[in-house]
């Protein structure tokens, strides 16, 4: 190349494509005409980094999709979208697969639509077709060796990208001090860390949590050609939790906004959900250390301190309540009296549509304490019933519920909070085992996890019909559904390990009940082939 032509390159704003597929902005620092190659800088988080890159494939049309000035950016104060070249089908067509998918897409929407998240530069994400890749120097995403010339880990390439990703996000971790929004659905979403096995098995971690309700997941992929990419797919709820967040964290932002909306009268419940081993017992029951749990520690306990320090307030005193609490099993549909040696109960319905639980134990309790003691002697009941303890814990929903009666003749009914550690969420074909108790096991599991999600969804679109006759844990929980004064709280757990990926997917997408405006696109059953301007009408007259 002729040395005129090279010097005019400097300066020159270009996009460039990372080979975790990201896609960005640098400038042109240098030329070397010798070499044909030129360094190009750009700046993440504020520390400026660069490659040098072949002058060929700074004359390369850019990808598909990608002009040079296409930006989607949010801001947590203002949305803000430039967009001048933006070709709204093409923009669409980023994916490995040729199109975002739909939850992409969604995820996509909602951070430039809802103002309050911040921006973790979704235009980057899913970008990594060919053409895109070739102007990476891959200089720095190498894979690393080990001692003897070894990749370090299985996937080395992978957690490279990932490395390479996380670097570039703007990090806003939940802190105590922050604000707690008021919902009547919360749904939020916490990552367990890596536990010793994986770290042994040098798993990846996939997911990222930058806060402000966001959380990635760093889906690895490869294409035809053997290309590895990764397929960013990123997720909002109202809270999201990292890996270091405690127990306390996590109930001060769920369940506690719950507690005095039972002394008002009201109906809560905080359900946890996510596949085996992602840490609903943990969240919910308390620590293990080692084998041994740390009862005072979990949501359970919390709930039921807090329960008694707002009993003991002048606010509440003159309400003349007690506290009493039930703890029971639902397994394959049937219901068992965790406090009364797992006795099998009958749920039944009478002709005012109110249902109960037939002989269910109600134990009158004064102390956190006596609370504690209950949930150890309900968990230890709950588990040496079973030969394949953690197996059939997982497939079966634990229900604690704290109930405020007033001291009356009746003991007539105040309020109550339901504490669920609901099933794991694993597909029926995951299970190890295909005979057909299991079978039936699963079956029943699907069929009351639908059934929750579909009460949910009613009760978020303050419809008049809940179907909560479709499993025995909706039939259960059905106050928790009807009336003004319900409120619900879902904490879906998720495992960070690549191995958990599908798993970690499946619960997201039943947890990502996205925001109001993805609600009416459901309702309107959209087409996410649309245009994006389409899109952005249809969002502005949403909003008002
Ligand atoms: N946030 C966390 N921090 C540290 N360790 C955790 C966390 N979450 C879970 N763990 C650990 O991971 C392991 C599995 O967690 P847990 O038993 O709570 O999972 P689970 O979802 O209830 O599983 P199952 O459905 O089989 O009952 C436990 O050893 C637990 O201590």
């Amino acid at each position: 190349m002729e040395a005129n032509l090279s010097r005019l390159l400097v300066g020159l704003s270009i996009q460039i494509s990372r080979s975790d597929g990201r896609v960005h902005s640098a400038t042109v620092k240098s030329v070397d005409a010798v070499k044909s190659t030129a360094m190009v800088e750009w700046l993440e988080r504020n520390v400026c980094r660069g490659k040098e890159v072949r002058q060929t494939c700074l004359f390369q049309p850019p990808a598909p999709g990608l002009t040079p000035s296409t930006t989607i950016r949010s801001s947590s104060a203002h949305p803000e979208t430039t967009h001048p070249d933006l070709n709204p089908p093409a923009a669409l067509k980023v994916s490995g697969s040729g199109y975002l998918n739909k939850y992409s897409w969604r995820n996509l929407l909602s951070t430039f639509l809802v103002g309050r998240r911040k921006s973790v530069a979704p235009q980057d994400l899913n970008k990594g077709n060919k053409r895109q890749s070739c102007v990476v120097k891959p200089s720095d995403v190498q894979t690393k060796r080990g001692k003897f010339g070894e990749p370090s880990r299985p996937n080395q390439k992978f957690y490279d990208m990932i490395q390479d990703f996380r670097e570039t996000l703007e990090i806003t971790p939940l802190s105590a001090a922050d604000l707690i929004e008021p919902h009547r659905i919360c749904v939020c979403v916490r990552k367990r860390p890596l536990n010793k096995q994986e770290l042994m098995k040098k798993e990846i971690d996939v997911v990222s949590v930058p806060g402000n309700g966001t959380l990635l997941v760093h889906e690895p992929k490869q294409k035809v050609d053997l290309t590895k990419y990764l397929d960013n797919q990123v997720f909002h709820f109202d809270y999201s939790f990292d890996d270091s967040a405690t127990n306390e964290l996590v109930y001060k932002f769920t369940a506690k906004p719950l507690v005095q909306s039972i002394f008002e009268g009201g109906v809560a419940t905080c359900f946890a959900y996510g596949q085996t081993g992602s840490g609903k017992t943990h969240t919910m029951g308390g620590d293990f250390t080692g084998r041994q749990q740390n009862s005072s520690k979990g949501i359970y306990a919390l709930a039921a301190q807090d329960v008694f320090a707002h009993l003991n307030h002048r606010k509440f005193a003159n309400l003349d309540l007690s506290v009493y609490v039930t703890f029971f099993e639902i397994y394959n549909g049937k219901v068992y009296d965790l406090l009364n040696k797992k006795t099998k109960l009958r749920v039944l319905e009478d002709d005012r549509q109110q249902v109960q639980v037939v002989g269910l134990e109600e134990v009158y309790v004064s102390t956190t304490e006596e609370v504690i003691k209950i949930l150890q002697t309900g968990s230890a009941c709950r588990t040496s019933g079973q030969t394949s303890a953690n197996a059939n814990s997982s497939r079966s929903h634990a229900v604690l519920q704290i109930v405020l009666r007033r001291n009356d003749r009746a003991t007539t009914l105040h309020g109550k909070f339901s504490l669920v550690d609901l099933a794991g969420n694993e597909r029926g074909t995951d299970v190890n085992s295909y005979d057909r108790s299991t079978l039936v096991e699963t079956a029943e599991i699907n069929r009351s996890l639908l059934a929750l999600k579909e009460c949910i969804r009613s009760l978020g679109m303050n419809s008049d019909h809940i179907p909560f006759r479709m499993s025995t844990l909706t039939k259960v929980l059905r106050d928790s559904f009807i009336g003004e004064k319900s409120r619900t709280c879902m904490i879906a757990m998720v495992s960070p390990g690549m191995a958990s990926c599908d798993y970690t997917m499946n619960t997201l997408r039943y947890a990502d009940r996205g925001n109001d405006f993805i609600k009416e696109m459901d309702q309107t059953s959209y087409n996410i082939e649309l245009g994006l301007p389409d899109l952005l009408d249809y969002s502005q007259k949403l909003m008002g």
